[in-house]
């Protein structure tokens, strides 16, 4: 049998940061995700792509819990998560960023990463005002500062460009130490220059810190991931290291070559 692309990547007998195992979700008679097998190790960076309705956001739901699958199991860090609510995968070091926006807009990038950081953190939460000293907020800071937005840091949501207020969800999903986040479409909607430091600010995250990346900008998804999962009418199509998947034939006829269907 054809080793997979995480069994070829796997170098320890660790559990994997998520195994997924014959998962499916059925919306009515409509099956969004079917047999969907995958091992991602702790560390690991995967990129899923796939035209418009391959069931990539539907795949993100079920390991989040904001859906669960109507069959399979999950696994987290070894753990089986499938029928944990989404707070009980948080709290076990698991994130994610949504296509839409979720920010506080009358309050400034750093009260936002705060407050992210304050929700992650089991009975921390107060109303008090914070002071500068306090762990959170420190933490905070740094956050801001890892996806380059210092010198925002004091600017109200409301006032920021559509591209900050992408680079800030990263940030407070970034809040409370993840063990492995998903980024659901970071890049869409900023410009060149954005997508640049998008990039930047991906492959700077620390080491053990993994992700599976949405991405439909292949360009973005190939330099940030070692790992790439192709999706296709809710089925894994193709899994492969970057270059594999550019140059594979059935690829680049279904989705490179013109032949895309959404
Ligand atoms: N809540 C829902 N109720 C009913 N059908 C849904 C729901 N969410 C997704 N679907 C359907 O499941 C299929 C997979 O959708 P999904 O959003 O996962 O695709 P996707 O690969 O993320 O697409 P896109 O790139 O457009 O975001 C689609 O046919 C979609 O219409």
């Amino acid at each position: 049998m054809t080793a997979t692309i995480s069994e070829r990547l796997s170098s320890t007998g660790t559990a994997n940061a998520l195994e997924l195992r014959g998962v499916g979700k059925m919306f009515g008679a409509l099956s969004a995700l079917a047999d969907i097998d995958m091992t991602v190790r702790p560390g690991e960076r995967r990129a899923v792509l796939g035209s418009n309705g391959a069931g990539k956001t539907t795949l993100f739901n079920c390991v989040t819990g904001d859906f669960p699958p109507t069959t399979g199991s999950i696994r987290f860090f070894g753990e089986d998560i499938t029928a944990f609510p989404p707070h009980e995968r948080i709290r076990r070091g698991l994130r994610r960023t949504y296509q839409i926006s979720l920010l506080f807009s009358g309050l400034s990038v750093l009260d936002n990463v705060y407050l992210a950081s304050c929700g992650v953190s089991r009975g921390r939460f107060s109303f008090r005002r914070p002071r500068r000293d306090d762990a959170l907020m420190a933490s905070a800071e740094n956050l801001v500062r890892v996806v380059h937005m210092e010198d925002a840091k004091d600017t109200i949501v409301a006032n920021l460009s559509y591209g900050q207020q992408r680079q800030l969800e990263i940030a407070m999903a970034l809040s409370g130490a993840p063990r492995f986040i998903l980024f659901d479409e970071p890049a869409a909607g900023l410009s060149p220059t954005e997508r640049r430091d998008l990039v930047e600010i991906l492959t700077g995250l620390p080491g053990h810190m993994g992700f599976i990346i949405i991405e439909h900008d292949m360009d973005v998804a190939l330099r940030v991931a070692e790992s790439v999962t192709m999706m296709h009418n809710g089925r894994i199509f193709k899994e492969g290291k970057p270059a594999e998947i550019e140059n594979d034939p059935e690829v680049q006829a279904l989705y490179l070559g013109g032949g895309e269907d959404g």
